[in-house]
């Protein structure tokens, strides 16, 4: 049975990265996406921004929508404080092992917890079964058009707090149209959009933040 793209895309990180090297992971993804075949994470123009978000908000607990192959959920945890967590979320079984594998090379596995189910299951958990009070950053990069319907999620199981700030990729290209009108429209986020480009293309794209008011 021949490999999965993401199966090769973790091969290629156990043979050339640095084990227990977070960054060094990160850039073996990247260079692997850039050279050999594209994949969706945010890669490494979109992942600075990500970055500069993080180190701003420094989270004390981030939450992810869409693990994928875990990049950018090594992305943001080698830059948490000691004893701040990130939880991941993916449904699909396949990305969630190829994840996990990448999460435990990189070394961030104190401080992710990965996990497996869809978003709209489990966040509705992450008070009770997670002990979350709220998330102080969450990063959307999971199917378009469930980033609507998650954000008003989060806002009805309370786990939006004054400031928590939302980050998502991907506003121009694939395109999340109904979430920019959703959170541009409404008078419990302040907007700003950072234009960038599509990972590993000179394609155009944008993240949006957007920090919630309260
Ligand atoms: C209903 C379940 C919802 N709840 C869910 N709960 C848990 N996990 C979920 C849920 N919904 C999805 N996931 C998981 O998240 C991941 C999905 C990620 C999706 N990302 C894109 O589609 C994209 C496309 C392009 C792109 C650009 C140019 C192109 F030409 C082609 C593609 C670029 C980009 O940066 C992109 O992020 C993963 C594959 C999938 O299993
Ligand atoms: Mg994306």
């Amino acid at each position: 049975m021949n490999q999965s793209k993401e199966q090769r895309i973790l091969n290629f990180v156990l043979q050339n990265a640095v084990r227990g090297d977070p960054c060094s992971v990160v850039d073996t993804i990247d260079k692997y996406c850039s050279q050999k075949e594209w994949a969706m994470n945010v890669g490494n123009e979109k992942g600075k921004i990500l970055d500069k978000t993080v180190e701003e908000v420094n989270p004390s607990v981030a939450l992810e929508l869409g693990t994928y192959c875990g990049y950018s959920a090594v992305r943001i945890s080698r830059l948490l404080k000691a004893g701040a967590r990130l939880l991941t979320v993916e449904f699909n079984p396949e990305f969630a092992a190829i994840a996990k594998q990448m999460i435990e090379f990189a070394g961030v596995q104190d401080k992710v917890k990965l996990l497996e189910g869809p978003s709209q299951e489990i966040i509705p958990q992450l008070k009770k079964k997670y002990e979350v009070d709220t998330l102080d950053f969450v990063f959307l990069d999971h199917w378009k058009d469930r980033y609507t319907p998650d954000t008003i999620l989060l806002q009805e199981c309370n786990l939006l707090r004054k400031g928590s700030v939302l980050l998502a990729d991907n506003v121009i290209f694939p395109g999340a149209p109904d979430f920019l009108n959703y959170v541009r429209k409404s008078p419990h986020f302040q907007c700003t959009n950072y234009p960038s480009h599509l990972e590993y293309m000179q394609v155009e794209d944008a993240m949006e933040k957007a920090v919630f008011l309260g």
